[in-house]
């Protein structure tokens, strides 16, 4: 079922001598195709809403460098805008989005079914990218979870620690709690319109789930990951899911079992060795290369991929960064990267 497209094969458990390869944020900034695409298109959200253009973007990396996967270009705060938040980027600074603190601004949110009119345009990239890409390179759809785009929603930006979603999350855990289950719901819908429209893996993003501790991580990162696949294996019957629940050091090892995901994503700050022995045990791993690598290149680029591939050589991996590769990154320590894994 599987086929020959080696990164299906990772994520039906299989042990490849050389790993697939991709990356977090492959088309982006770094690249100078890049970045002329997006001058076309005017700015980000235009580039996101373009079908056309964001599927250019998203065959760049995979003309430049041959990935064994390639991620859908649009990005985790759509759904937001899709149910009705207002949604902009600053330049040099991230997005802004208009606050949900009251029960009258979460009432202004229109409804999960509600969501596809704005979001067809990024179908319709889908379906462009089945047709284009190359047979052996499968499509990755995505989505935010639902507590990192709760965090944007509540606080209308990025902030360092998710102060104004914890506080919402204990002093109005009832209106906090509906936000989740409405993004929960908007995000099974816009995940299994993506798998229906060509996605052939999808990934949840949980960028912020470090900051959930204790008990508050399994109601509100590990629950809503599980609903989430659940309801997209019944939809789908074996849809592989990658989930990304970023810094959750030891929470990591369990939350494939505990979710039903297929494979878990690793950021870096977890040590290969220990997450081969308690992560990968459960089945396929992604990721873990520190991104800094991309842009600092060198031995130090060559010994830690070596290091991580062999961590994981005797089981499932997926080899990639640990989180979104950066602006100021050097093109040619992607490359570098690439021959490491593959030459050995
Ligand atoms: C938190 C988050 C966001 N977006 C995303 C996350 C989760 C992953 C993570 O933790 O990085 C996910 C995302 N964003 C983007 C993708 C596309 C696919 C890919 O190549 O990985 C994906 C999967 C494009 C993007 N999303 C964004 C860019 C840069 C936009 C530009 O061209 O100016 C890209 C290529 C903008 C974005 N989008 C977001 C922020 C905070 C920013 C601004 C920060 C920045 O400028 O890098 C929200």
């Amino acid at each position: 079922m599987a086929g020959q497209k080696k990164l299906l094969r990772a994520l039906a458990g299989e042990k490849q001598d050389v790993p697939p390869i991709w990356m977090m944020r492959q088309a982006g900034r770094y690249l100078p195709e890049y970045r002329a695409t997006r001058a076309e298109a005017g700015d980000f959200l235009s580039l996101c809403y373009n079908p056309e253009l964001a599927a250019e973007v998203t065959l760049q990396p995979i003309r430049r460098y041959g990935f064994d996967a390639a991620i859908l270009f649009a990005d985790i705060l759509l759904i937001p805008q899709a149910l009705g938040a207002d949604l902009w980027f600053v330049t040099g600074e991230g997005p802004r989005l208009s606050t949900i603190t009251t029960e009258s601004d979460f009432a202004k949110l229109g409804p999960a079914c509600d969501i596809h009119e704005t979001l067809n345009p990024i179908y319709e990239t889908v379906r462009i990218l089945s047709r284009e890409l190359p047979a052996e390179t499968p499509l990755i759809g995505f989505a935010g979870a639902p507590w990192t785009v709760a965090t944007y929603m509540i606080a209308g930006r990025g902030t360092p620690d998710q102060g104004p979603a914890h506080a919402l999350r204990e002093e109005n855990t009832a209106l906090f709690e509906a936000l989740l289950a409405r993004i929960t719901e908007a995000t099974i819908d816009y995940l299994s319109k993506q798998i229906e429209a060509g996605a052939e893996v999808v990934k949840i993003f949980d960028s912020w789930a470090g900051s959930l501790k204790g008990e508050a991580f399994q109601k509100y990162a590990l629950e809503p990951c599980r609903q989430i696949t659940a309801a997209l294996k019944e939809r789908h019957p074996g849809i592989p899911v990658i989930g990304f629940p970023r810094e959750a050091g030891g929470k990591y090892a369990g939350f494939a079992k505990a979710t039903g995901i297929d494979c878990v994503a690793l950021d870096n700050s977890v040590d290969p060795a220990w997450a081969a022995a308690h992560v990968q045990a459960d089945g396929c791993v992604q990721g873990n290369l520190a991104s800094r690598h991309m842009v600092t290149g060198g031995q130090d680029l060559v010994d830690e991929t070596r290091r991580i591939v062999e961590a994981f050589k005797n089981g499932p991996h997926i080899f990639n960064l640990g989180h979104g590769i950066t602006p100021d990154a050097n093109p040619d320590n992607v490359q570098l990267m690439i021959d490491t894994v593959r030459g050995g």
